[in-house]
């Protein structure tokens, strides 16, 4: 679940890099020059349909083992990739799924009316946010 929402909705919509030595891309004449910037579109990778199919639907049975060992290197990075990827993607991990079921387990969360369905992401913003917030009635739990 927490895998298909990172892959959904990846904390940083973009990963930016500076090309360190002159590179073509294979099969292209395109040179990458060194000194140049580039941006890895996380987002995009992670809804692009030749390794999603159904990109907007969430399915956490992408995951399966089966189904990663399909999908080819460095089509998901919610962490980023390589000796720049998040040091802290196992403790990131532990808390979100510690918090989730702490939260869960107190309150009851549902969809209510000014709830977006489906989410509209603002592609201004550096870190993936919402336009116009992330709207859901909570109540706490009696028991
Ligand atoms: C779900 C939670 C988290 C997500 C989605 C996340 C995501 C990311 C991403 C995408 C990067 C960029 C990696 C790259 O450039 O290839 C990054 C880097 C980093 N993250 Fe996280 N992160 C999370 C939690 C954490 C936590 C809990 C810590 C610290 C306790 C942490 C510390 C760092 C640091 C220090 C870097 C920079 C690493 C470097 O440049 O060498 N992150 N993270």
């Amino acid at each position: 679940m927490l895998s298909e929402t990172l892959r959904m909705y990846p904390s940083l919509p973009n990963l930016i890099r500076v090309c360190t030595k002159p590179y073509t891309i294979p099969g292209t004449n395109v040179l990458i020059e060194k000194g140049t910037p580039v941006i890895i579109p996380i987002y995009a990778i992670h809804r692009d349909q030749l390794y999603y199919s159904d990109p907007d639907r969430f399915d956490p049975e992408r995951f399966t083992e089966y189904n990663k060992e399909k999908r080819p290197a460095y089509t998901y990075l919610p962490f980023g990739e390589g000796p720049r990827i998040c040091i802290g993607l196992r403790f990131g991990l532990m808390q979100v799924k510690m918090g989730l079921a702490i939260l869960v387990s107190r309150f009851q969360f549902d969809i209510c009316e000014k709830s977006q369905v489906p989410l509209i992401m603002d592609p201004k913003k550096f870190v993936m946010n919402t336009i116009g917030g992330l709207w859901l009635k909570i109540t706490p739990r009696t028991q």
